[in-house]
């Protein structure tokens, strides 16, 4: 148990090994319930994997990690789950596609996906359309989840991450597979988000610097499991640690609170 009640993900010499090859190793990260984390880097650096511990879905090999003051492995991790918005691809492929858009935001009061109850609490339904519409898929509500655009689903997963007030929201590439419209307008209610003093810690997980929503306070690039650099995003999102990350000489330029990155 850490002392610091601010402290919302705490990784102390963390690494995770999976069939003999080390997915993270030496990774020191703090989060805080006031910061807006990125976590950036290529296909395979680990990405996923931090998520999922942070996530409490995967405990470290070495090292110690504490989530919402628990620590990961000595604690009921149902629990802890309660406490976390979870949004990536895995889960998004197990809603299913007959379900009630309502139904896919109200379910996540019970942590199951697919409606299995005949009545859920008024309070739980009118949560859910209250998150739709902050998402600005409200007109959504009464419609089948596979009649839905792929951005207009983006929006409604991340409408269900929210349901059960959690203390911590964990993005698995978000804008993935959105049409520049799509992404800009995830990217602005992502950018509302993370400007509200209420809204819990948030982790997300891109491959793009211009899917940096506004409002996002840090950065951490990952390569090969390990940490290139971490810290707050204008000192972290430099062409050097960029080029470094990606293993490719990088450009990177800031327009207002928007980032770009192209080859040099
Ligand atoms: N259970 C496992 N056993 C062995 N290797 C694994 C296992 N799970 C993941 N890996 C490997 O660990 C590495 C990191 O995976 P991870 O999914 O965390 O990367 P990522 O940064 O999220 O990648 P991407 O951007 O492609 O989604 C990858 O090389 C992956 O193949």
């Amino acid at each position: 148990m850490t002392g610091d009640l601010d402290l919302v993900v705490s990784l102390d010499g963390v690494g995770v090994k999976r069939s003999g090859s080390a997915l993270l190793h030496d990774v020191d990260w703090r989060v805080e319930l006031d910061e807006r984390w990125v976590v950036l880097g290529p296909n395979g650096a680990g990405k996923t994997t931090l998520l999922n511990l942070a996530a409490g879905r995967l405990h470290p090999t070495t090292g110690s990690a504490h989530v919402l003051g628990e620590r990961i492995g000595r604690t009921d991790v149902n629990e802890l789950r309660t406490r976390i918005g979870l949004s990536t691809a895995t889960l998004a492929e197990r809603i299913p596609s007959d379900e009630r858009v309502a139904d896919v935001v109200v379910t996540a009061a019970w942590s199951v996906i697919g409606r299995f109850r005949e009545s859920y609490d008024r309070t739980d339904e009118a949560r859910a359309h209250a998150l739709l519409g902050q998402l600005g898929v409200g007109h959504l509500a009464e419609r089948v989840y596979g009649t839905l655009s792929e951005g207009e689903r983006k929006r409604v997963q991340v409408a269900r991450a929210l349901m059960t007030d959690p203390e911590l929201l964990l993005l698995d590439e978000p804008a993935a597979g959105l049409d520049l419209g799509g992404r800009e307008d995830l990217v602005a209610r992502l950018a509302e988000l993370a400007y509200d003093p209420d809204a819990p810690a948030m982790v997300l997980v891109t491959h793009h610097v211009e899917e940096i929503p506004p409002g996002f306070t840090h950065a951490l690039l990952l390569r090969d499991g390990g940490v290139m650099a971490q810290g707050l995003l204008a000192d972290t999102l430099t062409a050097d640690n960029l080029s470094k990350t990606f293993g490719l000489p990088l450009v990177v330029q800031r327009s207002g609170d928007r980032w770009a990155a192209r080859a040099a």
